[in-house]
C-alpha cells in the first residue's frame, strides 16, 4: 500500500478542494494524510511513496511566498527521487507558476509521475474527476 501525502496551501478554498477530491478516494488507506502545508514537516515528505503538492498562483506566477515558498525551501533535499504530482488553482494567468514549479521538482531531481493538474479558480467537474481517480489509482 502507497504512502500517499498531499500537501497543500490555500487562500480562498480552490487548492483545497482539489486536495480534498484526491483524500476523499485515498483515504481509505491508512496511510494517506491530507495536510495543509502549515501542518506538514520534512517528515511528511520523507515517509510519502506518493506525494501531492498543492499550491495556487500567487504573487506573480509564484507559489505563495509566506508558507509554500519557504516549505520547498526545506524540502528541496528530500525531492530527489520522490514521485510526485503537481495541483493547484490559478487565475488570470497562462499557467507560468505551474511550469516553473514542475521545472524545479525535475531539477531537485524529483520525478512528476502525472501531468499537473490546474484549475482556473474552482476545479471543474472534469477536474474533480481526475483528481479523483488519481487518489483511488495510486492509493
Ligand atoms: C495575491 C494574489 C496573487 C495572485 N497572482 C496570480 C497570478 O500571478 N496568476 C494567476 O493566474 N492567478 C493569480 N492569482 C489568482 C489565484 O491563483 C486564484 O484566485 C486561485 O483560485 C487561488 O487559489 P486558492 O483558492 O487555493 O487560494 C492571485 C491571487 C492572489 C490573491
Amino acid at each position: 500500500m502507497n504512502k500517499i501525502n498531499i500537501i497543500y496551501w490555500s487562500g480562498s478554498g480552490n487548492t483545497e478542494t482539489m486536495a480534498e477530491s484526491v483524500y476523499s478516494t485515498c483515504k481509505d488507506n491508512a496511510h494517506s494524510k491530507l495536510l495543509s502545508v502549515d501542518k506538514a514537516s520534512i517528515e511528511n515528505i520523507n515517509e510519502a511513496d506518493i506525494l501531492f503538492l498543492g499550491c495556487p498562483s500567487m504573487g506573480d506566477e509564484q507559489l505563495e511566498e509566506s508558507e509554500m515558498e519557504p516549505f520547498m525551501e526545506t524540502i528541496s533535499s528530500s525531492i530527489k527521487d520522490k514521485k510526485i504530482i503537481l495541483f493547484g488553482s490559478y487565475g488570470w494567468g497562462d499557467g507560468q507558476w505551474m511550469k516553473d514549479w514542475e521545472e524545479r521538482i525535475k531539477s531537485l531531481g524529483g520525478i512528476l509521475i502525472e501531468d499537473s493538474i490546474i484549475s482556473n479558480y474552482e476545479p471543474s467537474e472534469s477536474e474533480t474527476d481526475l483528481l479523483k481517480s488519481l487518489g483511488k489509482k495510486y492509493a
